[in-house]
């Protein structure tokens, strides 16, 4: 009977004990529901999320982490780096995350941040779920000190802390105040200093200084101690100490000198994706009969080898009742007093840990400083008010805004030698295109052998109705643009031909003059020996086109010229001598047409979208490898607002290329304009924001600048030779018209041209369909660019 008895008793003690921690528990997380706790006395045990109690519970800590799975890649070689953890940070303490590099920590804190998304599982963050409406994560609850620099290196100090400042909606003042705390605390150089100018240490100082800024709810810190000396480490630990006293922020730190996080209220010990344990420092050591902690991590992480599964040893499934207990800051976190070795792959640290005296923050100096007070706004305030409208109507903050544009003009400023290049660089393709492109070729060498002349190059004829030596007046019609060399013989000149010392050979025969005006005398009448006799022949080099088709045209108007100066002479009427086609003035364009004015629209077009796409294409690109794009969208900046503000800075840059290329070809270069210069501004504009849009959609998809250099320039002979830029549509194979049809430039470019030369309204089909199709290619881009942004966010 007594042992039955005994084991009674200790059964009501156990009971006891449990009634007991569970009122603790209550207590210090302030719970409503007793129910709900009574229900579930093991707290995460079996949290399936979704019951009342649950989400009670799980916006009571600051994070809870709930059966996280995550993977990399794709199925086949998926990486998996989260597998099934728990994890729950009690408010207002300080949570070391330990574990070997690799084993997912980084990971774990972008999926608490907001940054990526869990495979499966849950994650709760200061009562809301990261990413949801309202949560205020991403955003200003959280300060995220990401692993990676993640600065803006052309800034100064002081311009990093105002652009994440005005991010998080604070006042300048405000900022300058906290910036003045943030120098002194953090032993950093002048405000004025450039952050590319800065020590590894110092530039790691001011990525901390940003994440202390707006005196968070929750600090995120991703190995804030690397390259900082021991005096200032432990002023940092010092300070996270005093901030968590009051209960009301929360921490979590990775670190790899394993022995400061003794420092910590709980410790979670990372491996394979899961925690081991979850504990208080001092729990752990006496737990698991240990001096250091990387002998406990060795212990468990032998216990986890040995079984092969974790289930037994995983105290992350259960909260410890002894970390929720800091709540009450009874159990007042340690301070090494060790060197401890750190084994696997962390760093040794041997320094002493001083202690925390009275709670104030130390400066290096070590004289106690209190931080000035972030205000907070009130519901009512301005601010307050402008987020719940950037909440509710999912747009975006003034704060914000000026930060966004602020930062993107600054970094153009500070890049002023390649801002110059930027608009240098059009005015250079304008004047090169005007230059080079659609002028008739010059000085070509023509052979001439003129047999009627006994073979000298002296020719005598009269300038009336006199026929002699016609073949010599003939000539005399040839224009100035052709270098005329005699050669004797015919073989002679066709060899020079041959060699490419001449374009074409022009010959003249022995009785030309006689056989021409018997020709004409005799008209119908003339023998076949006459009509072959009158004839000047011609062998011409047709490898290049445009020069053979210019000089069969000079050659052939050489002749008109020539058979009417004559008729004229002798009293005829003039027109007997022409072909008996009649070209009047031409609707549009001029009777000497320019390819100038052909190709002009589409250069215009052409210049003005592809440098918005080399500008644009890397943009993105450079602030995501950087780290910076994940931080600013950390602190709350979504991509539409990212994009949106990219987008108007580039349109600025955009105008004045627009109107320095506009300027050169219309008025310098005279390119011919006969419509509206309204419409045609607009257009190109519209084409530059469509090159615009296109390399954000480049930048987007693309992982490195490189590959998106290569996708810019990959696009740009496609787009030229398909678009109707330097070859008429109508030339093309019938697939080849509707594939350009459906390109960016094709109908923009029909309708510029219409509107330059034709001098079309905007009501004319050909032009008004240049102006939807754009509009059209710059929703759809941004709207992919938005999906991939969201895509890439997960
Ligand atoms: N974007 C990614 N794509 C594929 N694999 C990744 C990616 N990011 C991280 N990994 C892999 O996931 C694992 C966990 O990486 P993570 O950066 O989270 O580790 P960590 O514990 O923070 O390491 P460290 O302490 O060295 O910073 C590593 O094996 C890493 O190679």
């Amino acid at each position: 009977m007594a042992p039955k008895k005994e084991a009674t008793l200790n059964l009501q003690q156990q009971q006891q004990q449990q009634v007991l921690d569970i009122e603790r528990i209550k207590r210090h997380f302030s719970w409503s529901d007793p129910n709900a706790i009574s229900s579930e006395p093991a707290m995460a045990t079996n949290n399936d999320g979704g019951t009342a109690a649950q989400w009670n519970r799980n916006s009571q800590a600051a994070v809870s982490v709930r059966h996280a799975f995550k993977t990399y890649g794709k199925k086949k070689n998926a990486i998996p780096v989260l597998n099934n953890l728990m994890m729950t940070v009690p408010k207002g303490t300080i949570y070391g995350l330990l574990g070997a590099s690799g084993c997912g920590k980084t990971t774990l804190l972008s999926c608490i941040v907001g940054r990526r998304r869990l495979d499966s599982g849950e994650i709760f963050v200061l009562g809301g779920k990261p990413g949801t409406r309202g949560s205020g994560v991403p955003g200003k609850r959280v300060g995220y000190m990401p692993q990676e620099i993640a600065l803006y290196g052309e800034f100064s100090i002081r311009e990093t802390m105002m652009y994440f400042g005005w991010i998080f909606g604070m006042g300048t003042k405000e900022i300058m105040e906290r910036l003045q705390f943030l120098l002194n605390f953090l032993d950093l150089p002048s405000e004025k200093r450039l952050v590319k100018n800065l020590s590894g240490g110092q530039q790691r100082r001011v990525s901390f200084a940003v994440a202390l800024m707006h005196d968070p709810e929750l600090l995120i810190l991703d190995e804030p101690t690397v390259g900082v000396d021991p005096l200032l480490r432990q002023s940092i630990w010092n300070h996270l100490v005093h901030i968590t006293k009051a209960g009301q922020k929360t921490v979590i730190i990775t670190t790899h000198y394993i022995e400061e996080a003794r420092q910590a209220h709980t410790i979670g010990l990372m491996r394979s994706g899961h925690l081991l344990a979850e504990e208080s420092p001092s729990v752990l050591l006496s737990m698991y009969k240990c001096i250091s902690l990387e002998e406990v991590f060795l212990k468990l992480s032998r216990m986890q080898s040995q079984k092969g599964e974790i289930s037994n040893v995983n105290f992350s499934n259960n909260i410890s009742l002894h970390a929720m207990a800091f709540g009450s800051k009874m159990d007042k976190p340690s301070s090494s007093q060790e060197g401890g070795v750190v084994g696997l792959n962390f760093h040794q640290s041997k320094e002493v840990l001083i202690n925390e005296s009275n709670g104030s923050v130390f400066t290096l100096n070590q004289e106690p400083y209190d931080p000035p007070q972030i205000k907070r706004n009130k519901p009512n305030d301005e601010e307050s008010c402008q987020d719940c409208c950037a909440n509710l109507c999912k747009v975006t903050t003034k704060g914000k805004m000026k930060a966004l544009l602020t930062k993107n003009f600054l970094r153009m400023w500070r890049n002023v030698g390649v801002m110059l290049f930027i608009f240098a660089l059009p005015v250079m393709q304008v004047i090169l295109f005007c230059l080079a492109i659609g002028r008739d070729p010059t000085g070509l060498n023509l052979a001439i052998v003129n047999s009627e002349m006994n073979n000298t190059n002296i020719c005598h004829w009269e300038d009336s109705c006199h026929f002699t030596n016609l073949g010599c007046r003939y000539l005399s019609h040839l224009n100035d643009t052709m270098e005329k060399t005699y050669y004797t013989d015919l073989e002679e000149a066709k060899d020079a031909v041959r060699v490419g010392k001449a374009w074409g050979v022009l010959y003249i025969t022995e009785n030309f003059t006689d056989a021409f005006v018997a020709r004409v005398a005799l008209g119908r009448d003339a023998d076949d020996e006459t009509i072959d006799q009158s004839e000047i022949r011609v062998w011409l080099d047709m490898s290049n086109q445009q020069i053979g088709i210019m000089l069969n045209r000079d050659i052939q108007l050489a002749y008109r010229a020539f058979a009417m100066d004559l008729l004229d002479q002798c009293g005829n009427n003039p027109k007997l001598g022409d072909v008996p086609i009649q070209f009047r003035e031409p609707i549009y364009g001029t009777m000497n047409p320019s390819f100038t004015d052909f190709v002009a629209p589409g250069v215009i077009l052409t210049i003005v979208f592809f440098l918005a796409v080399a500008l644009t294409s890397s943009a993105l690109i450079i602030e995501r490898t950087e780290g910076l794009l994940d931080r600013s969208w950390v602190a709350g900046v979504s991509p539409s607002e990212i994009l949106f503000s990219h987008v108007i800075t580039q349109f600025v840059v955009m105008c004045g290329q627009t109107t320095l290329v506009l300027i050169f070809m219309l008025v310098v270069f005279g390119v011919t304009n006969n419509g509206e210069l309204f419409w045609v501004i607009v257009l190109t504009l519209l084409q530059g924001m469509c090159g615009m849009c296109f390399g954000f959609l480049i930048s987007s998809v693309c992982e490195l600048e490189r590959n998106a250099i290569q996708l810019a320039l990959g696009s740009f002979y496609p787009t030229l030779l398909l678009s109707g830029v330097i070859w008429p549509i109508e030339g093309m194979p019938i697939v080849l018209r509707y594939i350009s049809l459906c390109l960016p430039l094709t109908l923009a470019t029909t309708s510029l041209r219409s509107i330059l030369t034709r001098g079309w309204q905007i009501t004319e089909m050909a032009v008004y369909s240049g102006f939807l199709s754009t509009l059209a290619w710059i929703v759809g881009f941004l709207i992919l660019t938005l999906l991939v942004l969201q895509a890439k966010r997960g």
